[in-house]
């Protein structure tokens, strides 16, 4: 027997309560020595015997007393994908946990006063976007998600998440990938579930032939797809491989025609709580000459409902989802740019003259943008958060400014995973506008 099998054998034991899911959905314990510990798989109220072989690297070995909100996995390859991280906890307390890093992110950035909350949470099966890899494995064709901290796919044969419709379509698109000369290894798909239809957006790592575009219009009339996109691996621009039928899409009262691989909300209820929420934190009625500026338009989930309150001036910088929405303006009050706001915020004095400025950055957030909103003092802000670490700096702007928070939804749309979505209205009473009135605009 070597040292090492004895030091192997001879693990430290500790039974430990969790106390707390931290940001990536890991359940946090604390030992007796003060060391916080992350333990993927367990559930706030768990208690689990752990045991180490030395440093930080704690295992579960068993859960000795279940938490009440711990509860079964409902898809068999909970554990493997890594699409939904947790699974193992009842989905009330997810919806509860999701809100208090919303609210922690808030308090975090200066607001000590918190309106009381409104939260949704998704279904299960009504995922209407699908980004996956392919891959080759001898015969097969996988496609699915990343195994856990793996590069390993693990095969979609089951989904808990996905809209029904999308899903039913991941069988004979693992058979037309694999008859593609083109996709020699790898690839990648994106899957939009638009009003039309299906909306592909793939790539594979080699040239499609000839063959390979006869099978692909096939199958999309087939499926009655009516559009199919794609690109070798490496370039940056995509070509129409099929195209069986117009492509469209609501967005509230308005038509427009997604590109591919366009963002969308991640599903059709939560598109809705999120309009809903951005027009309740605005005043329901504005004056007939003031404006709203929209940041980060995409094509238009908040720009066509936003129109219905006042003239709404919308920015985006990419510019195939800015050619979508403008296309779509004519007949709104909605004048649409295209506009890279890292490089080129909208500056103070615009953004000072607008009754409300509406913005849902990416996830990295708007920190460029929002010293000029700072500056600019618009009355009304409307913040649409998906990163709490990005609201909590930003929203400690709008709180040095003056700012106080006058609404919060939180809309759990990425059900079992940590993402978090949340719509805060703000409101700075002794702003330029409310000081001088609707009068200024313009000036
Ligand atoms: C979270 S999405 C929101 C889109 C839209 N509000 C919606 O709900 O569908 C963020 C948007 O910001 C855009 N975006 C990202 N970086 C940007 C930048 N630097 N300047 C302008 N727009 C940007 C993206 O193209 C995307 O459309």
């Amino acid at each position: 027997m070597t040292q090492n099998d004895v030091i192997r054998s001879a693990p430290t034991e500790r039974t430990v309560t969790i106390g707390y899911l931290g940001a990536q959905g890991d359940g946090m314990a604390r030992l007796n020595d003060g060391t916080v510990i992350h333990l993927p798989n367990t559930v706030p109220g768990d208690t689990v015997t752990i045991t180490s072989r030395g440093g930080k690297d704690w295992h579960v070995e068993r859960i000795d007393t279940p938490s009440p909100d711990r509860v079964t996995p409902p898809c068999s390859l909970f554990e493997t994908c890594g699409g939904c991280a947790l699974q193992h906890v009842a989905p009330s307390a997810l919806l509860s946990w999701k809100t208090d890093r919303v609210l922690f992110a808030l308090k975090k950035a200066g607001f000590k006063t918190l309106p009381e909350v409104v939260q949704h949470q998704v279904p299960p099966h009504s995922r209407r976007r699908a980004d996956l890899a392919i891959r080759r494995n001898g015969k097969e064709l996988l496609l699915g998600l990343h195994a856990r901290g793996s590069a390993q796919i693990v095969d979609l044969t089951t989904c808990e998440i996905m809209h029904p419709t999308l899903f039913a379509a991941l069988q004979p698109l693992r058979q037309v990938l694999r008859s593609l000369e083109g996709l020699r290894q790898a690839g990648e798909i994106q899957i939009n579930l638009l009003d039309s239809g299906l909306d592909i957006l793939f790539s594979t790592d080699g040239p499609l032939t000839a063959a390979d575009r006869i099978r692909l219009a096939a199958f999309a009339d087939s499926l009655s797809i009516p559009r199919i996109n794609w690109y070798q691996r490496g370039s940056d621009t995509y070509e129409t491989v099929a195209q069986r039928g117009s492509v469209f899409h609501s967005l509230a009262a308005a038509s427009v025609a997604p590109p591919p691989g366009a963002f969308l909300q991640a599903t059709q209820e939560s598109e809705r709580w999120i309009q809903d929420a951005v027009l309740a934190a605005l005043p329901a009625k504005l004056a007939k000459r003031d404006s709203i500026i929209e940041l980060y338009a995409g094509c238009g989930t908040l720009s066509f409902p936003l129109s219905t309150l006042a003239r709404v001036v919308a920015y985006e910088g990419y510019p195939p989802a800015a050619t979508c929405l403008k296309t779509a303006a004519s007949g709104y009050k909605l004048d649409v740019s295209l506009r890279d706001l890292n490089r080129q915020p909208i500056m103070a004095r615009e953004l000072g003259e607008a009754a409300a400025v509406v913005l849902d950055p990416p996830h990295a957030g708007a920190r460029l943008q929002m010293k000029q909103l700072t500056l600019g003092k618009p009355k009304h802000v409307v913040y649409v958060s998906c990163n709490p670490a990005a609201l909590a700096k930003d929203a400690e702007a709008l709180h040095a400014a003056g700012y106080s928070l006058t609404s919060v939804q939180v809309i759990d749309q990425f059900l079992w995973s940590a993402e978090v979505e949340a719509v805060c209205g703000f409101t700075h009473e002794s702003s330029r506008r409310s000081r001088s009135g609707p009068s200024r605009l313009g000036l």
